[in-house]
């Protein structure tokens, strides 16, 4: 995980089986879619979004906590995608974490696992969500961080991967599947286009790894806050109050909480317990994967979004 505690199984990007790298706790165990045209919604916001770590800073001295959630880009399709995103941002969101999808997704539970899948059929590819996304941005007021699995940025060219993202606006990148040791490159490239490369740190990363993970991420660092891989939980590990102590002791940078959290009142409890973010995946994907409608589906995001909002203020 991007950089958390964990190398990869050697040829981990050939696995066949789904390993999750979150479970590995040291480095040694370690079609292009035809796209609808957007209309452009006259009272749409086209103030330019400011980065990560600025919207932590802004929202600190409000007193508030960010909230983020997390979206698989293409699932229904790229034109809901595009409205979602819309939604998303109108209804309060202060990040967004917009998910490719990637045919190994090795750290994720079934219901992004099948958003996944749903969006690879529909032959969603990393050029018909930056397309999507040049058409987006300009349009929201939050800034996107992009979340991928490291395999579609290799096959890119790294460079190349991070000058396609930064030109259409995006801000961050979240990739679970790189250990801390091999991010190198990845965040050179990172910052010299300006992309804040977000890492990650689990219940069982070692402090000292911690410690340098959260020295190395850029906008926020992730605390997941349980062992396993993403997907609603019937409570939030409650071990995230010490986790959350031990790193801001480590850092002065802001530590948003992901994993398992899909209720408002998780929300709540996650903010109380000090989190400068909450990010909220599945709960969010299941939504708009079981709607009767695309339609009714971006109806019911807007209402949860602004549940989670009002149990952040
Ligand atoms: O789905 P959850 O349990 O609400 O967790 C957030 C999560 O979806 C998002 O950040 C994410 C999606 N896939 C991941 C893989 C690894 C780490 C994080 C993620």
């Amino acid at each position: 995980m991007a950089a958390s505690s964990l190398k990869p199984a050697a040829g981990f990007l050939q696995l066949k089986k789904p390993q999750n790298p979150l479970l590995l706790r040291s480095p040694s165990q370690a079609s292009t879619l035809s796209l609808k045209k957007f209309t452009p919604m006259a009272a749409l916001t086209t103030t330019p979004a400011v980065g990560l770590s600025q919207t932590f800073t802004k929202l600190k001295e409000q007193g508030k906590v960010a909230l983020i959630p997390y979206i698989t880009a293409g699932d229904p399709d790229l034109s809901i995608t595009a409205e979602a995103l819309k939604v998303l941002d109108s209804c309060g969101s202060d990040i967004i974490e917009l998910g490719v999808p990637y045919s190994d997704p090795l750290a994720d539970g079934p219901v992004i696992q099948a958003a996944t899948t749903r969006s690879l059929a529909k032959g969603t590819n990393l050029n018909s969500i930056v397309t999507m996304l040049k058409e987006v941005i300009p349009q929201l007021s939050c800034p996107i961080a992009l979340f991928t699995y490291y395999n579609p940025i290799l096959k890119r060219g790294i460079g190349e991967f991070m000058s396609t993202i930064r030109d259409v606006g995006v801000h961050g990148l979240v990739v679970p599947d790189v250990p801390l040791e091999e991010t190198e490159i990845l965040r050179k490239e990172a910052v010299k286009h300006n992309i804040e490369l977000v890492l990650l740190t689990t219940p069982t990363t070692p402090i000292d790894r911690m410690r340098a993970i959260a020295e190395a991420s850029e906008g926020f660092l992730y605390l997941v806050s349980s062992i396993g891989v993403t997907g609603a939980r019937a409570s939030v590990n409650e071990r995230v109050p010490s986790l959350l102590k031990e790193i801001k002791e480590a850092t002065s940078k802001p530590v948003a909480v992901g994993f398992g959290i899909s209720k408002p009142e998780q929300a709540k409890q996650v903010a109380g317990w000090g989190a400068d973010g909450v990010i909220v995946g599945s709960a969010i994907v299941k939504l708009l994967g079981e709607a009767k409608t695309p339609e009714e589906g971006l109806k019911e995001l807007a209402i949860f979004t602004k549940s989670l909002k009002s149990a952040l203020l």
